[in-house]
């Protein structure tokens, strides 16, 4: 631990300078005793898992780490928390480190929740007498009732990161390290995380974490560290490094749905779920977007072709669609009754177009109805048989399945007395 002004002046918490992390992994195992002794023992290969990184992390900021599965993220987290060292390249710290790292790590499974806060508490240097004045808060924000006192091998994961969280965060550190662990807890515990690292945010404690929420990153974090496969791709300002992330996740993306596009054009309509009197088939669902990558974008515009073809003249058929998220209910369902289409034959197509579409980033199923304008005879209907892959957009982040384009306006006591006084 030591003191660390930049040379620029800028107070730094954490000085990550050319780490490297090296993991040495086996290459077979040797299932039985017999093969130890006729092939010998395993030999092993090396693997980086963190190449040459270089980051500071400004005390008082909330510095977030993102990147794909397996890039480095909770290697750098642990090297930052000091349970691991780098294999070269230093990691510093000015600052008492608290970290939440694995589920249950540094936790004794046979002692009891309450003897595990004084275990955490002495292993984070803290005296005893501080963690007495924490003892009560830790209790009250961990909720394990009286479990308290049972060992903690019998707690749940989400009593875990309960008791884990509240030891962290109450025993007074000066730079919070926390892997994605929260994401385990309940939704109302995860909200009242959340709440308590905004607070300690506002007390100058300097908090490092990593997740894969980009809309969480994006609202807390100051700045980011972009991992990719063990090396830094970028680091600056969350939102302009989420916002980088999130292009290149989304190029790959299209580069992969594109692949599968062109090998089945009609890869995305499943036809066993169909029923109907077949005066007009539904022939496939083309999504043409206006981005680049012609891929479904939040935010963004898109249109939705339904390719058809009227086998025999018919009147004035009603076009419908509608939309699910991946394993939920129904959360829109627009047709087009309010159009007159006249009379169809043969092969056609109709477009239903946003300017901005709603739907947040996910797998969406899509089912494609005809029926005449009562809605009462069915000609062709494909329940939840074609497929949307929506993208995250640019705009900001927002929980749900859908954006409202709902805007919002502020008013004060204040402002109503400047008004009154004009
Ligand atoms: N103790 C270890 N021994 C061997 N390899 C390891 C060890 N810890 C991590 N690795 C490897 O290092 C790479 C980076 O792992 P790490 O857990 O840091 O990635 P991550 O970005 O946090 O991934 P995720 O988003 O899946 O949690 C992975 O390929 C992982 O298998």
């Amino acid at each position: 631990m030591n003191d660390a002004l930049a040379t620029d002046g800028r107070d730094i918490a954490v000085t990550v300078d050319s780490v490297s992390k090296r993991f040495r992994l086996a290459n077979e195992r040797r299932t039985s005793l017999k093969e130890l002794f006729v092939r010998g023992r395993s030999s092993y290969h090396d693997f980086w898992a963190l190449r040459d990184v270089d980051l500071q992390v400004e005390r008082g900021t909330t510095y977030g780490l993102i990147g794909h599965n397996g890039s480095g993220k909770s290697t750098l987290l642990k090297l930052m928390a000091g349970i691991h060292r780098p294999t070269s390249g230093s990691v510093e710290h000015a600052g008492r480190v608290s970290a939440l790292l694995e589920l249950g790590a540094g936790f004794h499974p046979e002692l009891s929740g309450r003897d595990n806060i004084y275990l955490n508490g002495s292993i984070l240097g803290m005296p005893k007498k501080k963690i007495d004045e924490a003892f009560d808060r830790i209790l009250e924000f961990a909720g394990l009732g009286d479990f308290i006192d049972s060992p903690v091998k019998v707690y749940s994961s989400g009593m875990y990161a309960r008791l884990g969280f509240s030891i962290a965060v109450h025993l007074d550190p000066e730079i919070l390290i926390v892997d994605e662990i929260l994401a385990v807890g309940d939704e109302d515990f995860q909200r009242r995380c959340f709440d308590y690292l905004a607070e300690l945010r506002s007390r100058g404690v300097t908090i490092i974490f990593v997740s894969h929420s980009l809309a969480l990153v994006q609202t807390m974090c100051d700045r980011v560290a972009w991992l990719d496969h063990g090396r830094l791709v970028a680091e600056g300002p969350a939102i302009e490094v989420v916002d980088a992330y999130v292009r290149d996740v989304n190029k790959r993306e299209s580069t992969r749905l594109e692949r599968t596009h062109t090998v089945t054009p009609d890869a995305g309509l499943d036809t066993s779920n169909r029923k109907g009197t077949g005066e007009i088939e539904v022939l496939g669902l083309d999504v043409i977007a206006g981005d680049d990558g012609g891929m479904a974008v939040t935010g963004e515009e898109l249109t939705l072709r339904v390719r058809f073809r009227a086998h025999s003249p018919v009147e004035n058929p009603v076009f419908a669609l509608a939309f699910y998220p991946e394993h939920g209910q129904k959360v829109a369902g627009p047709n087009s009754v309010s159009m007159d289409l006249g009379v169809l034959e043969g092969d056609g197509h109709v477009d239903y177009h946003l300017d901005r579409l709603p739907l947040q980033h996910g797998h969406w199923k899509v089912s494609i109805g005809v029926t005449d304008s009562t809605y009462t005879h069915i000609y062709d209907h494909l329940d939840r048989t074609a497929s949307l892959t929506v993208q995250t957009g640019r705009g900001p982040a927002q929980g749900g399945d859908v954006v409202l384009p709902g805007t919002w306006r502020l008013s004060t006591v204040a402002d109503a007395t400047l008004e009154e006084t004009r």
